[in-house]
């Protein structure tokens, strides 16, 4: 597995203050690394630590192997950024605002110009691209804000809050076309975000931050299991009609360690280990339910979860 970004018990003190507390974590290439966490946690000091935009008071970072403190134009022409607020020449097009980043990155305007068409459709502004962009809305702003990223091939592109301000449809096409940049072109992602629930679907691990510290790190699975118990799991089983009765008929059931009736569902907690014998012991004892469903992590509960024990 190659990293493409690896840091090390990295520091960041304004003063007295630790904005940020001895974190570490890895992203690998094509993977997308989910940098989560409330305002202040302290994830945009990390994503200025990895440009090479501010000076780790301690610890070690690698950025496809550069130290981005002692090469950031290394790290900078590997790396495309997009910050949380990302501005263009807003009367001039799509095309021409990106001719004009072209240039900035030295690349010749013939190779630039038919780059910038074909980047221009895997982010879906083709039909737009010659309208002003002063009149795009946030979404195909931040879409412009990506194909602008993509211009100088990079291995690795780090998004800060990608998907703040846009609307549910417009999210969905940033997120999906994030999601293409990672296992179609292979680049690897780092982003940050506050908004958990958007970011969990394409993000192949999270660091979750507080204050400075990284409190939880893993897949959305593994950060479940640590934060919620561990091998506790929930059923619900749903009927047509059920009352409070059943449950006495449920006694003894080896595994089951709370239940009760919700409306016309029985809700079982159990243990993990115990979950096909528990299944096929209640229906033997007469009770065949209509629907199953188990729980599924949400990294909106995780999240509350952590920080209600803070
Ligand atoms: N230049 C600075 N001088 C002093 N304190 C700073 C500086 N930059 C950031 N901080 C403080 O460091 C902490 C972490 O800030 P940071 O911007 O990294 O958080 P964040 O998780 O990115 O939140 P947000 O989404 O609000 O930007 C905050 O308490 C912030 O006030």
């Amino acid at each position: 597995m190659e990293l493409v970004v690896e840091a090390r018990d990295i520091v960041k003190k304004y003063g007295d203050f630790k904005a940020v507390d001895g974190i570490s974590f890895h992203v690998a290439q094509s993977k997308i690394f989910g940098l989560l966490g409330p305002n202040g946690a302290g994830k945009t000091t990390t994503i200025l630590m990895l440009l090479g935009m501010t000076e780790p008071t301690a610890g070690e970072i690698k950025v496809c192997g550069y130290d981005p403190n002692k090469e950031p134009l290394k790290v900078k022409r590997i790396a495309g950024y997009l910050p949380e607020n990302v501005g263009f020449y807003e009367d001039m097009t799509a095309r021409e605002n990106l001719l004009y980043l072209a240039r900035l990155n030295g690349i010749p305007d013939d190779v630039a110009i038919k780059k910038i068409d074909d980047i221009l459709e895997t982010v879906g502004l083709s039909d737009v691209r010659d309208k002003l962009t002063g009149t795009y809305s946030k979404g195909m702003r931040q879409r412009l804000g990506l194909a602008s990223v993509l211009i100088k091939d990079p291995k690795l592109v780090i998004l800060d809050e990608p998907t703040t301000g846009i609307d549910p449809e417009g999210t969905e096409q940033v997120l999906s076309l994030i999601y293409k940049m990672s296992k179609e072109m292979g680049v690897s992602i780092l982003l940050s975000s506050h908004l958990l629930y958007q970011v969990q679907q394409i993000c192949d691990r999270v660091g979750i931050m507080f204050k400075g510290k990284m409190v939880a790190m893993g897949s959305i699975e593994e950060i479940g299991r640590q934060a919620l118990g561990e091998r506790e799991g929930i059923m619900k089983l749903s009927y047509e009609y059920i009352n409070e009765e059943a449950l006495n008929k449920l006694d003894g059931i080896e595994g089951i360690v709370e239940k009760r009736i919700d409306n016309h569902s029985i809700i079982l907690k159990f243990n993990e280990d115990k979950k096909l014998d528990i299944v096929r012991e209640v229906v033997m004892r007469g009770f065949l339910p209509i629907e199953v469903k188990g729980r599924e992590y949400s990294l909106e509960e995780i999240y509350i979860r952590y920080f209600r024990e803070e």
